[in-house]
């Protein structure tokens, strides 16, 4: 029996790991839920489907909405009020940390966004598993993050990563040449950009072959999260960036691949279903029967490749830059990410604007300089024109908590003013 927390228990991460995990409880025991507070009844009924000791809600007004949905879901379900134990509630923008706290077997980090960094952190210093899916943390924390995981301690949850965990499994390092990501190409794939400068959000979210929230998908259409996850996949598996390729496959098929040094490639391959990759997170190293439905190999099949157009999606290339520089600059061009993906949703910017500011508050936090040498530490920017004075670079050996923090608070800053321009 494995104890598990899931925080982002709402989203869709969320959800699925909870159906994996419904249908196995001689396996798992959910001792902690955590989200954000923005879907409270669903939250309500999950507490009551799974009975975790501690609930934690970001938003610290939602405690009363969730006592109130809970004593309406008991009442719904006709049980008695006497004999239903609550959980504990912790509310605040601390509380998805404190459940990350909690003693388990496996934390499950779903949450969205840089939100998710503080657990992340906390679930490797207590020497918990760390199921990650939230990549937004480890990229943007980078040394911080890897340097706080023991061997093994983070399992890859996200697709791409969890099939290269898969393909490199009982393999010995060296013999690794190159890793290789797949990337559906998102709605706007064959698109030139001036063909992309009018998409409208719907289409944005219109993912060909993954349904996920809003952050991810908006990402998928940008090609960022294809950027954010070569960045991962070299925090994750030491491989150098230029030895990360990306490789376009709509058909999300073959999730990724490793090319070894005689010329093999291995790839891992199951029809698109997060339930794979949360499973094999939830009970790594060993695999659950029966998680998803396979690969039909008895009726035609055609899965194509082609290479990733990298003048459309400029974000892998840019992605590669701040992650070569490090420090501060993933953390920056993250922020910058998040924001203008809510004023695409909001109709603030239009779509081929979010990697255009992008760009620029992550080369404003870096200096002019940043195209061709290497920036210097403890520059600031914005002193200028007086916008804002909180950019500092500050290299990965010298990198902090704080550093990632403020960088990220100057980052949505700058990008909203950008955006309101
Ligand atoms: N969805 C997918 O298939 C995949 C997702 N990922 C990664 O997994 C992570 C989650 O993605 P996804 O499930 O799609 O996202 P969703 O938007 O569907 O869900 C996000 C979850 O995080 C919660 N949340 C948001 N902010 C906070 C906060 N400050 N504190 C606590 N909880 C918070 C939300 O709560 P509430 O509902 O209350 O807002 C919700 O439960 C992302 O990092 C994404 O990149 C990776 C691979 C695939
Ligand atoms: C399911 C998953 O892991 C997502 O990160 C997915 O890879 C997104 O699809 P794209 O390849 O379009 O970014
Ligand atoms: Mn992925």
């Amino acid at each position: 029996m494995r104890d598990v927390v899931i925080l982002g228990s709402t989203g869709s991460i969320g959800t699925q790991a909870l159906e994996v995990i419904g249908d196995r409880r001689e396996l798992f025991r959910v001792v902690g839920l955590a989200a954000g507070g923005s879907n409270i009844k669903l939250l309500a009924r999950q507490v009551l489907d799974f009975a975790p000791a501690v609930v934690g809600v970001s938003r610290a007004s939602a405690v009363q909405d969730l006592q109130l949905a809970l004593y309406a879901e008991v009442s719904r379900r006709g049980w008695n009020k006497g004999e239903v134990t609550l959980p504990k509630i912790v509310a605040g923008p601390a509380a998805p940390n404190e459940l990350a706290g909690m003693a388990c077997d496996v934390v499950l980090n779903g949450i969205t966004g840089s939100a998710g960094l503080p657990a992340t952190l906390t679930t490797l210093a207590q020497g918990t598993t760390l199921a990650l899916a939230n990549k937004e943390s480890l990229v943007i924390g980078g040394a911080l993050v890897t340097g706080a995981a023991a061997d093994g301690q983070i399992v890859a949850v996200d697709s791409e990563h969890s099939a290269i965990a898969q393909c490199l499994r009982g393999g010995r390092a060296e013999e690794v040449d190159r890793l290789i990501v797949t990337a559906s190409g998102g709605p706007f794939r064959g698109m030139t950009r001036d063909q992309m400068a009018d998409v409208t959000p719907e289409q944005a979210l219109a993912h060909p072959t993954w349904n996920m929230g809003r952050v991810i998908t908006t990402n998928s259409a940008t090609l960022v999260n294809k950027g954010l996850e070569v960045l991962e996949a070299h925090l994750l598996y030491g491989i150098d960036l230029d030895r990360i390729d990306v490789v376009v496959h709509p058909q999300s098929m073959i999730h990724s691949m490793v090319q070894f040094t005689d010329g093999s490639t291995l790839a891992q391959c199951s029809p698109p279903d997060m339930k794979l990759p949360i499973a094999l997170g939830l009970s790594w190293p060993d695999r659950l029967a029966d998680v998803s439905r396979p690969v039909d190999w008895s009726r035609a099949n055609t899965w194509t490749f082609e290479p990733l157009d990298n003048e459309a999606f400029p974000a892998v290339d840019l992605i590669r830059r701040a992650g070569a520089t490090g420090g501060t600059a993933p953390a920056v061009l993250n922020a910058a990410n998040e924001e203008c993906v809510d004023a695409f949703h909001e109709g603030r910017i239009g779509f081929t604007r979010i990697i255009d500011i992008v760009t620029e508050v992550v080369d404003q936090h870096l200096g002019e300089e940043l195209a061709d040498s290497q920036p210097q530490a403890g520059r600031r920017d914005g002193v200028e024109d007086g916008s804002d004075v909180g950019s500092r670079w500050t290299s990965s050996s010298d990198l902090t908590v704080e550093a990632v923090l403020e960088s990220d608070g100057w980052a949505r800053r700058r990008a909203a003013e950008l955006c309101r321009s």
